[in-house]
């Protein structure tokens, strides 16, 4: 594996204008990604998505700290290192909204210093791969917004760069269309073998097309790590209880003391219990308090939990007690 992006103790602050209140976006962010990776960056709104994702393409500079892109440090030798780099920020900054599709496209081409058959074959197959043909002479402005955006990844992929850092790429465009540009995303990603960075707060486009995830909360990282190794950290320590028999309610709040998170359904011919551990060892401790009260156990069966739950729970800070209890 080779390190593309390495951001080191990252800080940016913003000065209100009325008050002059000073808000910290990024509070010393740290993180690598390596080449070929799809990196998720996740957070609630205000979270310093949006500030990390600039500052990694050189649109606003960090009052701290260190980015090197490709080996190179961007502060020093900017150009050298955006070289490595596109963007589609949100608002598509980087397309010209009077010009059409395709003069967009022949536009970035030329700026990029494509020879004109290698411009004209490589504009059609992108208006091609990107549904975009039908729309060729149509002027950017009177796009949809999910077509837009199609566009602004297509003028990013024509940079041939091996980053493309994404800035809530979904935001805004329909469910059809979302899917599309996931779709393409991905396929980007897989047969062109772009590293690519995707901010977002919409949790299926992280799920669906990041390998790994970076949660930010406050300006500052709450978990770094795989979807699928944050669902099984959770899923192990929710189950579903199905119980023999009613409880009294004497013993719910035996439960109750000391599982707080305890939710009963009582039902005459199968109650159950959902209750979410800190520990795997806290099971035993439910088990003997059922058998001691007497009440059978018909099955247990682990509870399936979806990352939007996960997220939610990271982002409320139930994570740091899931680490230290998995370490
Ligand atoms: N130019 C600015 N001036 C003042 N405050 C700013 C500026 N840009 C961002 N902020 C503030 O910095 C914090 C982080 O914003 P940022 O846009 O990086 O977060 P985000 O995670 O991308 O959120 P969103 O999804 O809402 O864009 C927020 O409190 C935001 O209001």
């Amino acid at each position: 594996m080779e390190t593309i992006i390495d951001v080191s103790n990252l800080y940016k602050t913003y000065k209100k204008r009325k008050s002059n209140e000073i808000i910290t976006a990024v509070n010393n962010i740290s993180f690598s990604v390596q080449k070929g990776e799809i990196l998720g960056l996740l957070g609630p709104n205000g979270a310093g998505k949006s500030s990390t994702i600039k500052m990694i393409c050189g649109l606003i500079k960090p009052d701290k700290g260190a980015i090197t892109i490709n080996g190179i440090n961007s502060q020093k030798h900017r150009l050298k290192a955006l070289h490595h780099i596109s963007a589609v920020l949100e608002g598509n900054r980087n397309l010209y909204w009077r010009l059409t599709v395709r003069e967009n496209l022949e536009y970035f081409a030329g700026n990029r210093g494509y020879s004109r058959k290698d411009r004209k074959d490589t504009i059609d197959d992108l208006l091609e791969k990107f549904h975009l043909k039908n729309k060729e002479k149509e002027i950017v402005n009177r796009l949809s917004r999910g077509m837009q955006q199609k566009l602004a990844i297509a003028v990013a992929m024509l940079a041939d760069s091996e980053v493309i850092l994404l800035d809530e790429p979904t935001l805004g465009i329909d469910v059809q269309t979302g899917y599309e540009v996931r779709d393409l995303l991905q396929n980007i990603a897989k047969k062109y073998n772009r590293t690519i960075i995707i901010s977002s707060h919409d949790m299926d486009v992280i799920q669906d097309l990041c390998e790994r995830t970076i949660i930010i909360n406050n300006g500052t990282i709450v978990t770094d790590d795989r979807v699928e190794n944050l669902l099984r950290l959770f899923e192990v320590r929710a189950y579903t209880i199905t119980l023999g028999k009613l409880l009294t309610k004497h013993q719910f709040h035996l439960l109750q003391q000391k599982f707080p998170q305890l939710d009963y359904s009582p039902d005459i011919l199968q109650s159950t219990l959902e209750v979410e551990l800190n520990n795997n060892e806290e099971i035993y401790d439910l088990f003997d308090i059922l058998k001691l009260e007497q009440i059978p156990v018909e099955s247990i069966d682990r509870k399936t939990i979806n990352f939007e739950q996960v997220f939610l729970k990271i982002v409320k800070g139930e994570m740091q007690n899931a680490f230290i209890q998995s370490s």
